[in-house]
């Protein structure tokens, strides 16, 4: 498990571009056979990839220990977005089916979550945000039609996408997370531009269905001190509350959003005018 420290918006100016790297970026998500985990002081949010291919693959005892609890989840919910082949998981021996763009919810006190992929020439993909919890919801498989697709934006201001909420209070209950999935048009490359912060919640986002030779430009940062982060494909970059969390591609692509903190309303974002970046 990596740890990353809260940084504040007066430090994250002084930083170079390694810097602003080690503190952001999350280089590398997804390994064969095992999960990654990196976990954030910020909002205490985990973050990483479980991508089994000829193995099963459960988040063990040992990040209890290292959690200070008996096991994983004795205090958290955890959200899972496949963005592999199809693949099953396993909670506490109830076995959900969870295909590509398909996520899983799984409420606070599973003591056993088994990863595995039907086909290991397609191994599936599971992106996991988890955060703390106070009790226990359901957990529920959550398909993309049930996820409400709405899609935003325009090709004129090349920013036509889709979002699919799947983990928010409209479809089901959870004490803090949220997650979807927002994907670009053909053509288009700009998300959530103009931007927002909110200082209420802080965000990670992870990019992917991008090219070798493509990257996003992921613009962070207070409005009037703005930096960018170079992406490539299947990274991640942890947002804090006071920084805008927006970018551009060279060609589009698709992000997975998570956020976590005081309230779980979508909406509640303080808006930034384009003619008031920096
Ligand atoms: O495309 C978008 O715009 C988004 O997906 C917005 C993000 O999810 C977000 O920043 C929510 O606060
Ligand atoms: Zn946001």
């Amino acid at each position: 498990m990596e740890v990353r420290q809260g940084i504040h918006s007066e430090h994250a100016k002084q930083l170079d571009t390694a810097g602003l790297r080690k503190e952001f970026v999350i280089e590398n998500i997804f390994e064969a056979d095992t999960y990654t985990m990196t976990y954030s002081h910020i909002d205490r949010i985990i973050v990483g990839g479980i991508k089994p291919v000829n193995a099963k693959v459960s988040i063990g005892g040992e990040v209890g220990k290292q959690l200070g609890v008996s096991y994983f989840l004795e205090r958290r919910e955890l959200g899972v977005i496949n963005i592999g082949g199809p693949g099953l998981i396993v909670v506490d021996g109830t076995t959900y089916e969870v295909g590509n763009e398909e996520a899983l919810y799984v409420g606070m006190g599973a003591k056993e979550v088994v990863f595995s992929s039907v086909d290991a020439a397609k191994p599936a993909k599971f992106y996991y945000n988890s955060a703390p919890a106070h009790t226990t919801f359901p957990t529920r498989r959550i398909t993309l039609a049930e996820a409400s697709p709405t899609t935003i934006g325009d090709n004129i201001t090349s920013n036509r996408r889709t979002i699919n909420k799947f983990i928010v209070p409209d479809v089901l209950p959870t004490c803090q997370l949220t997650m979807g999935l927002t994907k670009l048009a053909e053509g288009n490359l700009w998300n959530t531009m103009p931007c927002h912060t909110h200082e209420r919640r802080m965000e990670v986002y992870f990019y992917f269905n991008m090219d070798e030779e493509t990257s996003v430009f992921h613009m962070m940062g207070q409005p009037q001190e703005t930096r960018h982060l170079l992406i490539h494909n299947e990274q991640a970059v942890i947002s804090p509350s006071w920084s805008i969390h927006s970018g551009v591609g060279t060609k589009n692509y698709t992000f997975i959003w998570g956020m976590v903190g005081e309230n779980q309303v979508f909406d509640d974002m303080d808006h930034v005018k384009v003619s008031e970046l920096r």
